[in-house]
């Protein structure tokens, strides 16, 4: 019987499961969007048991789609959106409150205050990350001091914290395996990415009991099999890994100096660094991409938190097209962005600048503008956010970076991607198969059960992609860029709050 590997990947709106064969082709699919709760401004959440529920229904709606109810599977692997939180009883698996999402900004305040009484060394060096609200700790802490009776329930060893990863195993499990992998633990703010432990210090700073936490194993592994009724054999879970993370592995950036990027509602691209962790000088973080037989790969990475969306905001806000799918249309009526920047800062701006306090603004508006050029604009922005980090990266790596390797949901739109390889100067490749954070995920089970015996199996799989090359005349581009910076500018001194980690003016080097 044909044995294929089941990856199912946990995203921030949709649950989607994916079964592979042994080319890394497609053979089934499922896909469930749940519900974002926004209770307040800046407040994101969802609800535990649909993450699971929506999880665990696409993960039974694939399988059947192959037949024999899940005794062709050889293995799980999971990814997951990261950062968002979970807490949960260990007796009863019930959660304590709603999972609190990466995008959360409420404990904002109380990062900065951390900033202010001097932690972000500290912090930075043991776990690679800046100090803000998107990582877990404050969350978790935030749940603690928030829900009644929570925290002297955590003291007495009666609650369990996970990122979504965890939560997921927690449940396929029945409760039985508590665990996360490193490339997960890397992004709570309480992992010590050099001694691959939870860091004593960082906890008593949080104040979150160590009971609480998962166990921490790589991210190829067999960590145990599930126990549900959803399939009719036990299946064994055997790779793990941040969204982000897998992307990278799917993209088969296996070599110190391979960058990915994923464009989706908001763009991350990671930078293999190799087995030795560096710290970044451009207010890039220095994460964990996987551990293989034993191996720690490093990575660093830039997060921009809106990319995607704004195409989503042109369509759902202003209404200026139908499907996103139409903004290329669009965009392509007029010849260029006729003097209009869009700084999409919706939720502020991530790297390289960190400004939890700056706000999507337009500029350069005339009565000549038309919805074409504000098209025009949003894409570019996604681009121009997408320069930032990669010359941030560049600075930060002695490595030279040769291409691009792109992913993710707007990697469809042609003219950002030829925009992106003509400001970048710097080719663009997007492989033929899209689904690389689901496929890295599948890539880190298969492997763990010897379904692929090596990475250089794996790389002998590659299916063909299309490059988009630098072709425009510099002169011009060079205008727009330092017009994007102006607008980045202006867009700073007019945010309120503590300033920014980078003004504009150093964003680029
Ligand atoms: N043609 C397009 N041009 C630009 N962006 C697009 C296009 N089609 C879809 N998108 C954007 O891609 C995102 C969805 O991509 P996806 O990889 O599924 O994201 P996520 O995993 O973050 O949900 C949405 O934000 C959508 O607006
Ligand atoms: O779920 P995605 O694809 O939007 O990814 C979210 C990231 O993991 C957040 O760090």
């Amino acid at each position: 019987m044909q044995q294929f590997i089941l990856a199912l990947d946990q995203g921030t709106t949709s649950s989607r499961a994916i079964l592979f064969d042994q080319k890394g082709q497609i053979v089934a699919q499922a896909q469930k969007e749940f519900t974002q709760i926004f209770p307040k401004p800046g407040w994101v959440e969802h609800d535990p048991r649909e993450i699971w529920s929506s999880q665990a229904g696409v993960a039974a709606e694939a399988t059947v789609k192959v037949g024999h109810n899940g005794s062709n599977i050889a293995a799980i692997g999971i990814t997951n959106q990261r950062e968002t939180v979970v807490v949960w009883n260990r007796k009863t698996g019930a959660p304590v409150y709603n999972a609190i999402v990466w995008q959360d900004r409420r404990t904002a305040e109380y990062c900065a205050q951390l900033h202010e009484d001097g932690h972000e060394e500290m912090i930075r060096a043991k776990t690679g990350l800046l100090l803000d609200a998107y990582f877990s700790a404050s969350k978790v802490r935030w749940i603690l001091d928030n829900v009644a009776k929570a925290r002297e329930q955590a003291e007495a060893g009666e609650l369990a914290f996970g990122t979504v990863d965890s939560w997921l195993v927690w449940n396929f499990t029945q409760g039985e395996l508590h665990v996360t992998d490193v490339s997960n633990a890397s992004r709570t703010m309480l992992f010590n990415i050099h001694t691959l432990v939870w860091d004593d210090e960082l906890l008593a700073l949080f104040d979150i009991p160590r009971s609480m936490l998962p166990t921490v194993k790589q991210s190829s592994e067999v960590y145990g099999e599930t126990k549900t009724t959803l399939f009719a054999s036990k299946i064994p879970i055997a790779g793990i890994a941040g969204d982000q993370q897998a992307a990278l592995f799917g993209q088969m950036c296996t070599q110190p100096g391979m960058v990915k990027s994923t464009y989706g509602t908001g763009c991350f691209m990671l930078m293999n660094i190799g087995e030795t962790p560096k710290l970044s000088q451009h207010n890039l973080l220095t994460t964990i991409g996987w551990q293989l037989n034993g191996k720690v790969c490093y990575a660093l990475e830039g997060s921009i938190f809106i990319a995607g969306a704004v195409v989503q905001w042109l369509r759902d806000n202003l209404g200026i097209i139908k499907t996103s799918s139409e903004i290329e249309q669009l965009a392509t009526q007029v010849d260029d962005n006729g003097g209009v920047y869009f700084v999409p800062a919706f939720a502020g701006l991530g790297a390289p600048y960190w400004d939890p306090y700056a706000r999507g603004t337009l500029f350069g508006m005339s009565r000549a503008t038309k919805a074409a050029h504000i098209a025009r604009a949003a894409v570019e922005a996604i681009a121009y956010q997408t320069m930032d980090v990669l010359k941030a990266m560049e600075a930060d790596s002695d490595l030279a970076i040769a291409e691009l390797r792109v992913d993710g949901g707007a990697t469809v739109n042609k003219l950002l991607m030829q925009f992106q390889a003509d400001v970048l100067h710097t080719k663009v490749v997007r492989p033929s198969m899209a689904e690389t954070t689901a496929l890295g995920a599948a890539y880190l089970a298969g492997l763990a059960v010897s379904y692929w015996k090596d990475v250089a199996e794996i790389k002998s799989l590659a299916q063909g992609d299309s490059s988009y090359v630098p072709n425009a005349d510099r002169e011009g581009l060079e205008a727009g860029i330092a017009d994007w910076h102006r607008a980045v500018r202006a867009l700073q001194v007019w945010a309120k709050g503590a300033p920014a980690k980078v003004s504009a003016e150093k964003a680029v080097v």
